[in-house]
């Protein structure tokens, strides 16, 4: 960990969707607390040509439209952090002027990548140029990083030009939300799920992220990407990574990640036949009629809007445990959860008395509620007259009345003030991101050798009619 929190942060990719929509926001957020030191000061970089009160135009909008009502009453101390400078990250002669605009930091700059990967070596070497990658200079990447494992080299070599490891925070954003992090505070500050949790007791993993929108503004991105590379690359096995990592010595950034990317490494190699893709045709959600994904296109593809996964993780803890996969766009409502499905009771001794025990369950909602659920068996209340009764019953381990008070949060407040301050324990490390796209490219590779094309599902379903076969296959039933 590098040790200085900065004083300046340089943000690339200022004008763009995600700087609106998120950092922006999460930046004034936390300036109205007071968490950015009273010192800081904000430099956004894109080409389109604006001078600084043009640049906290742009910001007052993005403010106005995306901060809730109650949380923005610093918005004007924050505008005035802002300036802006014009920047062509191709063109290497701008560097100079931006560097300029930045000036001498106190104590450090953060630096950070809002841009298509595609600009980011030509944003080092202008970095590098200019003198904005000295030692008191950390950098944040945005996702995706690359398209597959050569290519994420190719963009991990570029950066560590400049920069070396402890000074690089690569984003997914899945691991500034903070149910992601209540994982591990369930997983390793409790005693009682620790010792089940293993293969002996666990019968099968299951991790949805199904969302409702379709492509959204980012048409020539997504085709390009996919579900597989665009969430199950990243975010998916990130929530896989910290649901099957052994403990970790302790909670910071070496060990943390040390135990991920074991996990990372163990993924076994997967067989097409459990892999189910889809791509969404015209439906309706919500009772709103939607398009096809060919149609917002507006022509044909073989790009997955959907894929389900049977996933095998090979090391002692996990043997013959299926980790279920499955992610989606246009599907019926958005849901992010991981589900634990434990294993049967030994043996019943209600049996004899008509009654039947149902596995227990942990779900663990990320969105659109935080909330943890056991399901417990317990006795229906009663004489028992007619029968002796068990049922399952829900018991939710956090409840929002536990925890009120505390905002809400964008994740990148999270992931923004761990840049500025220099932790990198919510971070992915070279070494994850490249188990992680070993891992995914077999898996194209798999999908190119036996020609799979996606089959098509309605909006509003829950996908292809085979991803319920991939877990039915199996005795399972996906969690909706
Ligand atoms: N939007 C989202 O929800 C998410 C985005 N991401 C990733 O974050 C990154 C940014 O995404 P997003 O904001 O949506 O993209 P946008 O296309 O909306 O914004 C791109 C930004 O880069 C700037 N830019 C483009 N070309 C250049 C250049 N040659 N030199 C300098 N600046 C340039 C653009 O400004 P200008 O045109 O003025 O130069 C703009 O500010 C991408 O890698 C994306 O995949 C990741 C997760 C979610
Ligand atoms: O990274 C991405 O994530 C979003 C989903 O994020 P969430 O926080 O809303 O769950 C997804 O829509 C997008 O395609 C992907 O690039």
């Amino acid at each position: 960990m590098t040790q200085f929190t900065s004083d300046r942060l340089l943000l690339f990719g200022a004008t763009g969707d995600l700087s609106r929509r998120m950092l922006l926001p999460s930046l004034c957020a936390l300036d109205a607390e007071g968490l950015l030191g009273s010192h800081i000061e904000i430099i956004g970089t894109a080409r389109s040509d604006m001078d600084d009160l043009g640049f906290r135009n742009f910001a007052r909008e993005a403010l106005e439209q995306f901060l809730p009502a109650n949380r923005r009453g610093g918005i004007a101390q924050f505008l005035n952090r802002l300036s802006y400078q014009p920047l062509d990250a191709n063109d290497i002669d701008h560097f100079q002027a931006l560097a300029e605009k930045v000036g001498t930091p106190e104590k450090g700059l953060s630096i950070f990548l809002s841009t298509a990967p595609s600009l980011f070596e030509a944003t080092i070497h202008g970095l590098e140029k200019s003198g904005l990658a000295g030692p008191n200079v950390r950098i944040g990447l945005e996702k995706p990083l690359g398209i597959d494992l050569a290519s994420s080299k190719v963009i991990n070599d570029a950066v560590h030009h400049a920069f070396p490891e402890d000074r690089i925070y690569r984003i997914d954003h899945y691991l500034g939300k903070e149910t992601v992090q209540n994982l591990l505070a369930l997983r390793f500050a409790n005693l009682m799920f620790e010792p089940l949790w293993n293969a002996a007791h666990i019968d099968h993993v299951q991790i949805t992220v199904s969302e409702t929108v379709g492509l959204e503004s980012r048409v020539g991105y997504y085709d390009d990407s996919g579900a597989l590379r665009d969430m199950v690359q990243n975010h998916m096995l990130q929530l896989l990574a910290l649901v099957a990592m052994e403990p970790p010595v302790s909670y910071d950034a070496t060990n943390v990640r040390d135990e991920k990317v074991k996990v990372l490494r163990s993924l076994r190699k997967v067989n097409v036949e459990d892999t189910v893709t889809g791509q969404y045709r015209a439906g309706a959600i919500g009772g709103q009629a939607v398009p096809g994904y060919d149609d917002e296109l507006g022509k044909d593809s073989d790009t997955e809007t959907f894929v389900a996964i049977k996933a095998h993780i090979d090391n002692w803890r996990w043997q013959g445990v299926p980790f279920y996969l499955r992610t989606g766009k246009r599907m019926p409502k958005r849901t992010t959860e991981i589900v634990v499905q434990f294993r049967d009771v030994p043996h019943s001794i209600f049996t004899g008395r008509g009654a039947k025990t149902v596995p227990n369950r942990l779900v663990i909602g990320l969105q659109p509620e935080e909330n943890i659920t056991l399901s417990l068996m317990a006795k229906v209340p009663g004489l028992d007259r007619n029968g002796y009764g068990l049922r399952s019953v829900p018991l939710a381990i956090t409840t929002p009345d536990a925890f009120a008070g505390p905002q809400r949060r964008i994740a990148y407040e999270r992931l923004l003030l761990d840049l500025i301050e220099g932790d990198q324990t919510l971070f992915v490390r070279r070494d994850e991101v490249e188990a992680q796209w070993e891992w995914i490219d077999a898996i194209r590779a798999g999908w190119e050798e036996q020609q799979q094309t996606p089959k098509t599902y309605t909006s509003g379903s829950w996908g292809p009619s085979a991803a319920i076969a991939l877990a039915e296959r199996n005795g399972v039933t996906w969690h909706e």
